[in-house]
């Protein structure tokens, strides 16, 4: 689903250069639930926003789905993103001036979609979210954990086929992060590959594999797929 190999990534202003990501290598396969864990500084969302298609990368190969994102011009990019990809952000990133169903309709307007699909798109996506009745709506009149909850249903309402989440449950009491968690799970469960960013050891433990990023670079053996054994403990890489 995704795979970059060797990716390096700076930054530069006319004062300093940041290699931000540096000989890069990660394998996610389809279906899987995976945590990206590091310091503050480290990579993370550097690697996520490349991987969404958002931010370009400095060298190194890239494929998403099997296509590969080198030598994309950015309309190529913004199509293959919008095809496949759904994003959530710690901070909702929600539109406070619109109601529920209009919010979840902003990424549609893009993908030329019919009205009546993007109708039908929109109410079951707030329905698999729980929150069918509140279409009408608006964000301020929600909690946190409802607000996430309506930016899930509007990554999902384009059927992705990779949600990327930054920090998701990161401006979440615990009781709305596990409800947020279980909800990414159930998800991932329907068939959605997730990569999800956190600093929270606990999240990070209820993915299917984590893959621990310092200074740039993955720093873990847990960087390949891992399939587990049904019996016993043992994980043995998939080939
Ligand atoms: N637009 C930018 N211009 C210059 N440097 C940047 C830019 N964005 C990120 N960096 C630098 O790249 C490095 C990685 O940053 P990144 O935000 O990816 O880390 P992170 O692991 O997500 O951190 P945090 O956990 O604090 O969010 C940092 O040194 C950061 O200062």
């Amino acid at each position: 689903m995704l795979k970059m190999k060797h990716l390096s990534k700076v930054y530069r202003t006319h004062l300093i250069e940041t290699h931000a990501l540096r000989d890069f290598s990660i394998h996610v396969r389809e279906g899987e639930f995976v945590a990206v864990t590091g310091p503050s500084g480290s990579g993370k969302t550097t690697f996520l926003n490349i991987a969404g298609l958002l931010e370009e990368f400095s060298g190194g190969e890239f494929w998403v789905d099997g296509v590969d994102v080198r030598g994309m011009n950015d309309d190529q990019r913004s199509r293959l993103r919008n095809e496949k990809i759904g994003f959530i952000f710690q901070g909702f990133n929600l539109i406070p001036d619109l109601n529920l169903f209009d919010n979840v309709d902003v990424p549609l307007r893009y993908r030329g979609f019919s009205a009546a699909d993007r109708k039908r798109r929109i109410e079951e996506n707030l329905g698999r979210v729980g929150l069918a009745s509140r279409m009408k709506h608006y964000p301020a009149e929600l909690s946190g954990g409802q607000q996430q909850r309506v930016a899930i249903a509007r990554a999902l309402a384009g059927s992705p086929r990779l949600l990327l989440a930054d920090e998701p449950t990161g401006n979440l009491d615990s009781l709305m992060a596990r409800g947020v968690l279980e909800l990414l799970e159930e998800i991932n469960r329907q068939g959605t590959t997730i990569i999800m960013v956190t600093h929270d050891p606990e999240l990070a433990a209820r993915a299917h594999r984590n893959v621990h990023v310092i200074d740039g670079q993955v720093t873990d053996f847990d960087a390949e797929p891992q399939l587990r054994v049904p019996s016993g403990n043992a994980t043995a890489a998939v080939a």
